[in-house]
């Protein structure tokens, strides 16, 4: 026997990554919901023609026994299905950024819009399992995180926790995504010929995912500076953090504060002292890598830390809160 769940928005590249990861999940069987009958019909090979499709409504989702609907959604869309599906008693993980933010001024200031459910928005559950686990099995409305700050606060936090960051020096995020973080809509932005043999930096200063990474690392705005950067790949973040250390002298000091953090976290894997890690070793799986080198002469430091947008950052995260919504094994599907 198994649970059925939904997903809305699959045929956006987080859709399709939670259909692909969620068909091959021993515990679940998902279900397609279909919010506009006039959306392009992608031709399926023979035989092959994917999970039911039923329509996008909390009615028809509850007839066909789903018990967690997916939303792979833009923020606004996300806001009004939660706000549907919840009241009809079935459960949500949004993967927007329509319930990350806590107050809905901290919400119109970053993302520029009203919010529609601010009750809602107080209900939500953030789901960084590695900070909050104990939070999320209860949660009828999971906030799934945003990919930049994912790979930011895991790298940030343990940091900040211990004290080893000299916060009076600031710290610098330099952030590099793949084009997918942009979503499959059709722009200029992410046109082929925008974007191959291209580099660019984009939202200096008021990324919409610096609030995201102070809130859940106790950093000052003041203190922290990030720069997101399209590099002409499909999928991946690599972010390279530089800050000044404090109290420990070595890589390997270094290294110790998340070894003590992560020893236990199927998700986090850590290079040895000095060892760095990169884009490949993360492709399609949800796995966060994490490389540091602090040099001993200047207490410079420098983490580099690596996801898959729609792995860690987006689906394979949100099937790792759904998860521990439904009790399974956390790794279940994404090992
Ligand atoms: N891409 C990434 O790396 C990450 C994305 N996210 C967030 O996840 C969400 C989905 O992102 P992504 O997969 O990139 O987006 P895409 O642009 O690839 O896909 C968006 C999906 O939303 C659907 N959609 C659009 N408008 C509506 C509507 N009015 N009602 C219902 N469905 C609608 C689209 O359907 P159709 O195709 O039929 O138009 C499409 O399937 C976004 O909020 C994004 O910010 C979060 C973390 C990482
Ligand atoms: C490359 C690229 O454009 N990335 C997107 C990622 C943001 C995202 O997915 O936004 P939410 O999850 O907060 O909605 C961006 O920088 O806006």
């Amino acid at each position: 026997m198994t649970t059925n769940v939904g997903i809305v928005g699959f045929r956006g590249y987080s859709g399709m990554e939670l259909e692909r990861i969620l068909t091959a999940h021993s515990g679940v069987t998902p279900w397609l919901l279909e919010h506009r009958a006039d959306s392009t019909q992608e031709p399926q090979p023979i035989g092959h023609s994917g999970p039911p499709r039923i329509p996008c409504t909390a009615e028809a989702a509850s007839d066909a026994g789903i018990q967690i609907v997916f939303l792979a959604t833009p923020p606004e869309v996300s806001m009004e299905l939660a706000a549907a599906f919840v009241s009809a008693g079935i459960r949500v993980v949004d993967l927007s950024g329509a319930f990350r933010l806590v107050t809905p001024e901290n919400y119109k200031h970053w993302y520029k819009s009203d919010h529609t459910q601010p009750e809602l928005l107080r209900e939500a559950v953030y789901g960084l399992p590695e900070f909050n686990r104990a939070a999320v099995p209860q949660a009828r409305l999971l906030s799934n995180p945003g990919c930049y700050p994912t790979a930011a606060n895991l790298a940030l936090r343990p940091l900040v926790q211990a004290g080893v960051i000299d916060l009076t020096r600031g710290i610098v995020c330099d952030a590099k995504s793949g084009v997918s973080g942009a979503g499959r809509k059709a722009s200029l932005k992410t046109a082929f010929s925008e974007v191959t043999e291209n580099f660019s930096a984009y939202s200096l200063l008021d990324h919409r995912h610096v609030p995201e990474v102070l809130m859940n690392s106790a950093i000052q705005e003041e203190d922290f500076s990030f720069t997101a950067q399209l590099i002409p790949i499909h999928r991946g973040i690599l972010e390279t953090i530089y800050f000044r250390a404090k109290g420990v002298t070595t890589s390997a000091e270094l290294l110790d504060v998340y070894v003590n953090a992560y020893r236990n976290e199927p998700f986090v894997r850590l290079y040895p002292a000095g060892a760095v890690p990169d884009l490949r070793g993360v492709n399609r799986t949800n796995f966060c890598d994490i490389g540091v080198r602090l040099d001993s002469k200047t207490g410079r430091a420098v983490v580099v830390s690596c996801i898959d947008n729609l792995g860690k950052g987006a689906a394979g995260q949100a099937i790792q809160n759904m998860n521990l919504m439904l009790g399974f094994n956390e790794t279940e599907g994404l090992l």
